[in-house]
């Protein structure tokens, strides 16, 4: 078997890992990346997750057909796959080893490669970055349903489907629900929770749901899934409701229920990571696994399944091993997140059912996304902005923007409360007009206040 000893290895092509090895590269260290498949190079983002899944929603609100649509997202993750493995590749102390990754011990990897032998790597220090992978629900006939798709098979398609049923109205539920409306077809979403958007506030949920009602969306939501089988080229789905059974017929499933840390044959058993009950890598604020020179990065190890919490992983991984070690997964802060339907759902920090579970004092600023003269001239009025403030210390506690473009505008709401900012110097900030952020000074003027 070929050997190669290597002071870093990194398991997995993803956010973190690929930032970590162009850093350790550009340190002059020795590091090679090991990825189970080509088309990954640069991870799930850029290829099947948030780039893809963007360029998809951002043309079909432009009203281009889906076959060209499907056409510019293949091009452009071909470029970014392309890029990414050179980024890396071309560093003269890194390697991209291509293969799948299995420990044997703490310090010995066997890589299986396709068509070669296999092949084991020592190594001092070891980062598994491996990411998560789609449940799949045990659903009777899923195995031999021919139209039933994870989300990276749906942004294989060329041709879109006529009727997609989407289960789970999660992130990838809902933001492929919009997508393909957008593209004309009907969207059926059947989740197996009865409440909507369960984490939201109920006027932000109800808001959302009679958006994408209005659009074309059916909810079927308190459904139990029973079965799936085919007829001729669709398939059919068996589903009951309070005992009640119904079919509905489908040209594509979408299964988004879930993703699960990817941890399937890496071989942990050997070795003295620990895993925790829900199958995620168990890694203390550092990120240290229980090995000791073993670290897991990204959604692999629990927690907030984002891109952006990868990299941030990657920003802990530096602190800690290069830099004053002051960067730990506990002062990472509130975390912003949008879902990318139309118009987006933004969050940062708590919701006004969370404050009031917390029994926190809270003033209430809300504004209907209607008021925002932006908005007019995109076209897009739907929408309700909802912050909450500590009447004390006059710190945003959260906040929930429904509204076009608030992906941007949450995350100066996200630098405002890390930097314990009070709400007043955003309401009397001068922000360029006309812009989605300007709303930021009328949602937290006195008027907007809500008197409880
Ligand atoms: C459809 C979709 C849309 C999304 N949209 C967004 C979004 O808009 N914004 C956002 O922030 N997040 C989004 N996400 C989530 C985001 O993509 C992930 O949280 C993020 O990519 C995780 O990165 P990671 O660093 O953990 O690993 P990943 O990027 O998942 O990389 C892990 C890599 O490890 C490889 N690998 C696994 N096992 C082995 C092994 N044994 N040997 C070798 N290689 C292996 C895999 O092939 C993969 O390339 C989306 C996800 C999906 C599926
Ligand atoms: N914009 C973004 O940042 C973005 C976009 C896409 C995905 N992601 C990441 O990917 C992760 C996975 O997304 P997701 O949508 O698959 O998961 P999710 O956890 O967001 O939603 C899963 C949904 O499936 C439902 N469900 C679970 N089991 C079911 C069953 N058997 N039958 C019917 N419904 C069922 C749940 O009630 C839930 O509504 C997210 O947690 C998110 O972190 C992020």
């Amino acid at each position: 078997m070929e050997r190669k000893a290597v002071k870093n290895l990194i398991i997995g092509f993803g956010k973190a890992g690929k930032t970590l090895a162009k850093s350790l590269a550009r340190k002059g260290e020795a590091v090679a990346i090991v990825e189970q498949s080509p088309r990954m190079y640069g991870g799930t983002c850029i290829n099947i997750g948030c780039i893809p899944s963007k360029s998809l929603i951002v043309n079909g609100q432009k009203g281009e057909k889906f076959a060209d649509a499907a056409l510019q997202k293949v091009n452009l993750v071909e470029k970014l796959n392309r890029k990414n493995y050179h980024m890396i590749a071309d560093e003269p102390t890194a390697t991209v080893i291509d293969g799948k990754a299995r420990f044997l011990s703490d310090h010995e990897v066997e890589i299986s490669r396709e068509g070669q032998p296999a092949m084991l790597v020592e190594a001092e220090r070891i980062f598994i970055n491996t990411g998560a992978r789609a449940i799949l629900p045990s659903i009777l006939g899923m195995s031999e349903c021919k139209n039933l798709v994870t989300s990276t098979g749906l942004m294989d398609l060329q041709k879109r489907p006529d009727h997609l049923v989407i289960i789970g109205s999660g992130y990838i539920g809902l933001e492929f629900s919009s997508m393909f409306l957008s593209y004309g077809s009907r969207v059926t979403v059947i989740d197996s929770h009865r409440t909507f958007l369960p984490r939201q506030d109920r006027d932000i949920a109800a808001r959302v749901k009679k958006d994408l009602e209005e659009a074309g969306a059916v909810f079927k939501l308190g459904y139990e899934i029973n079965g799936v089988f085919d007829r001729d080229e669709k398939s059919i789905l068996n589903i009951t409701f309070d005992g009640q059974a119904e079919e509905v017929e489908a040209d594509k499933i979408l299964l988004a229920t879930g993703r699960k840390p990817n941890i399937s044959g890496l071989g942990l058993e050997n070795t003295s990571v620990k895993i925790g009950e829900d199958g995620h890598i168990l890694v203390n604020e550092k990120l240290e696994t229980s090995a000791k020179n073993i670290w897991a990065l990204g959604d692999v190890h629990g927690g907030p399944q984002f891109t952006y919490t990868s990299l941030d992983d990657y920003r802990i991984i530096e602190s800690q091993l290069y830099g004053d070690k002051g960067r730990t997964l506990d002062n990472r802060g509130e975390l912003a997140s949008s879902v990318f339907i139309t118009p987006t759902l933004s969050n940062v920090g708590l919701t006004e059912t969370e404050a009031q579970a917390q029994r926190k004092n809270y003033r209430l600023f809300r504004l209907e996304a209607t008021a925002i003269p932006k908005s007019a001239v995109l076209k897009q009025s739907k929408g309700l902005l909802k912050a909450l403030v500590d009447p004390e210390t006059e710190e945003i506690l959260g906040a929930t923007l429904y509204a076009e473009d608030s992906h941007e505008v949450i995350n100066i709401l996200s630098l405002a409360m890390k930097a314990k900012l009070p709400y007043t110097m955003i309401r009397d900030h001068i922000f360029t007009h006309p812009t989605m952020s300007e709303a930021l000074n009328d949602l937290f003027s006195n008027a907007n206040e809500v008197k409880k």
